[in-house]
């Protein structure tokens, strides 16, 4: 969406194995809370995470909210112990960033400190459905397709812009990519109006439009999409620990995705030749847990690469002509 807005001039597809309702984008959280990559540096992740929250506060100020998906939402990171850092890099950009009083403390009984804040939050199917529609009214085609070698699209393309997320992993050989798996629970629990966070990140609990989403698992390495039923218990004991009203809650549907993890985004552009001919791509994958935070900051960049294969295609051809 982020290149046909940038080139509209230019013709685009989109192709892929699966559609939502059936990607990883689809089963994440999908909240603003950006987790730290060691390959990038932070004012460069400080910048993507500020781009994609001030496009998706735009949208959740919006008529449009309501279909997108996108809404804001308040609540508080609990901390067993203080934390190294005292605030993260991304504190100045979500909204109200501050210390827990010891008053909204008393909710966590084992806890000793924590952050309260508000931030925002995708609910993911819906807000897919309401990019590929915004990308259909733009001209956009969509083909369901899986491609074993990027050169498949050579005859068709000039230019390729590799999305494939885990998917990279065979399509173009990454070692450097690997999964970490996550289960999640979705569930009914219209009363939760509050995200809840422990400080490490491995329990949350993110109250969206339609479903309250319960996480959460972080296995390094692991390809399996088969939902664990030991590990829905433990994450559901693990939330009730932190809400207990969750108790209630009904009509529990579990999810996995697998996190396309790397050290850092792999956002590149990158001139593959085979026997003389060339394929100009653009890689934008990787995004580990932040695939949602960091959209539409590693959009924009992906989009700027794209203008600079067009111009590098412009000189191939006016060199050709010579
Ligand atoms: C449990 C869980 C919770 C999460 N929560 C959050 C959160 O709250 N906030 C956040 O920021 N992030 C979160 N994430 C991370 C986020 O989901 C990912 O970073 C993000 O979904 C990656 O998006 P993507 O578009 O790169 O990959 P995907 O959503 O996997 O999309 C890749 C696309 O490429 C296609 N594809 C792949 N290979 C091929 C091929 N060979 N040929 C054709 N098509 C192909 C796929 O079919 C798919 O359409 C969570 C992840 C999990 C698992
Ligand atoms: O880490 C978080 O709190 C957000 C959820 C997430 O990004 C994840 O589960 O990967």
């Amino acid at each position: 969406l982020c290149v046909v807005e940038t080139f509209p001039a230019c013709s685009l597809a989109v192709v892929a194995e699966q559609f939502t309702p059936d990607t990883t984008s689809d089963v994440a959280a999908g909240m603003l809370i950006p987790h730290t990559t060691p390959g990038t540096p932070i004012h460069v992740q400080k910048q993507w995470f500020k781009e994609t929250f001030t496009y998706l506060f735009a949208i959740s100020n919006s008529v449009e909210a309501a279909e997108a998906g996108t809404h804001f939402v308040s609540g508080w990171q609990v901390f067993k112990s203080t934390p190294k850092e005292e605030s993260p890099f991304w504190s100045d950009v979500v909204l109200g960033f501050r210390p827990m009083s010891e008053a909204e403390l008393q909710k966590f009984p084992q806890h000793s400190c924590g952050q309260a804040f508000t931030t925002l939050k995708c609910d993911c199917p819906p807000y897919l459905l309401w990019l590929e529609k915004r990308l259909k009214a733009k001209g956009v085609q969509m083909y369901t397709r899986k491609v074993a070698n990027l050169w498949e699209l050579h005859s068709e393309y000039n230019i390729v812009v590799n999305c494939a997320g885990i998917g990279a992993h065979q399509l173009v050989g990454d070692q450097k990519l690997f999964p970490v798996r996550g289960q999640v629970l979705k569930v009914h629990a219209p009363w939760v109006k509050n995200f809840i966070r422990d400080g490490d990140g491995l329990t949350y609990i993110y109250p969206g439009i339609h479903s309250v989403t319960l996480g959460g698992t972080r296995e390094k390495e692991s390809w399996s999409l088969s939902p664990n039923p030991n590990t829905t218990k433990d994450i559901f004991d693990r939330c009730c620990a932190l809400e207990p009203s969750l108790q209630r809650a009904q009509d529990i549907k579990v999810k996995v995705g697998l996190r396309p993890s790397r050290a850092c985004v792999r956002l590149q552009r990158e001139i593959l030749s085979q026997g003389g001919a060339k394929l100009l791509v653009v890689h934008n994958y990787g995004h580990g847990s932040g695939g949602f935070s960091m959209h539409r900051g590693t959009a924009k960049e992906a989009a700027h690469l794209v203008g600079e294969c067009i111009a590098a295609l412009q000189d191939f051809s006016s060199r050709a002509k010579l």
